[in-house]
């Protein structure tokens, strides 16, 4: 029977990698608004791709310290079930944009030390989910989907008040270790499940959910 480990894949572009993604057994699918991203989807790309999943695949919209213009563009367009806030975006605001939507919030926060853990405290109490992820070095051009790991040991036997999520370097040939040494019950994947920078592997997704439910 397979675990009850639930995974998102994140940076789809394409109708039959959102098929895949739901016909694999993935509980999220993640699209992603940020120009500099090779991932990156316009509202109208979105739009298609929120209609090609099927009823309980959650549409994440993965934004990065973006205004209310831009948010209420997507929303207005876009069937999507939670928000991803991926940049700087203050405790405040997370809580700004639960209420604005009525959508769940989840806040990305990046780790490189026992210090940015100590950080999610500040989320933990706000945001709906948190999604703890490698750290992107200052003024790097993209703040997540970098393909790199952080140092797992850091997050053992950690506890937070809402559900959070593991990602950062994730493949389908360590996902199950991770999971197996952090207790992570949900995973993200970007990188892993890719054969060129944005390009899904439709082999790779399906080899990652299985690997999670290991
Ligand atoms: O994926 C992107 O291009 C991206 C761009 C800007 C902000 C965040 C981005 N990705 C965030 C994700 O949720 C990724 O899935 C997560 O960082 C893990 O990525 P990877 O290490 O490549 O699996």
């Amino acid at each position: 029977m397979p675990s009850d480990v639930r995974v998102k894949i994140c940076g789809l572009r394409q109708p039959e990698e959102v098929e895949v993604v739901a016909r694999a057994g993935a509980a999220y699918a993640g699209f992603v608004f940020f120009p500099k991203s090779p991932r990156n989807v316009s509202v109208e790309q979105a739009r298609e791709l929120a209609w090609a999943a099927p009823v309980g695949l959650a549409k994440v919209a993965l934004v990065v310290n973006a205004d209310d213009a831009f948010l209420d563009a997507i929303n207005d367009k876009v069937a999507i079930d939670m928000w991803q806030l991926h940049g700087s975006e203050s405790p405040e605001r997370v809580a700004e944009i639960k209420a604005r939507y009525g959508l769940p919030v989840m806040k990305a926060v990046g780790i490189a030390t026992k210090q940015d853990v100590a950080a999610i405290d500040l989320y933990a109490g706000v945001a709906d989910q948190l999604l703890i992820d490698a750290k992107a070095p200052k003024g790097a051009d993209l703040p997540g989907g970098r393909g790199l790991p952080f140092d797992w040991q850091l997050v053992v036997r950690k506890y937070w008040p809402c559900p959070w999520m593991l990602a950062g370097g994730l493949t389908p040939d360590n996902v199950l270790r991770a999971i197996n040494l952090t207790g992570a019950r949900q995973v993200d994947v970007s990188s892993g499940v890719e054969s060129a920078p944005g390009v899904k592997d439709l082999n790779l997704i399906e080899a990652f959910v299985a690997a999670a439910k290991l």
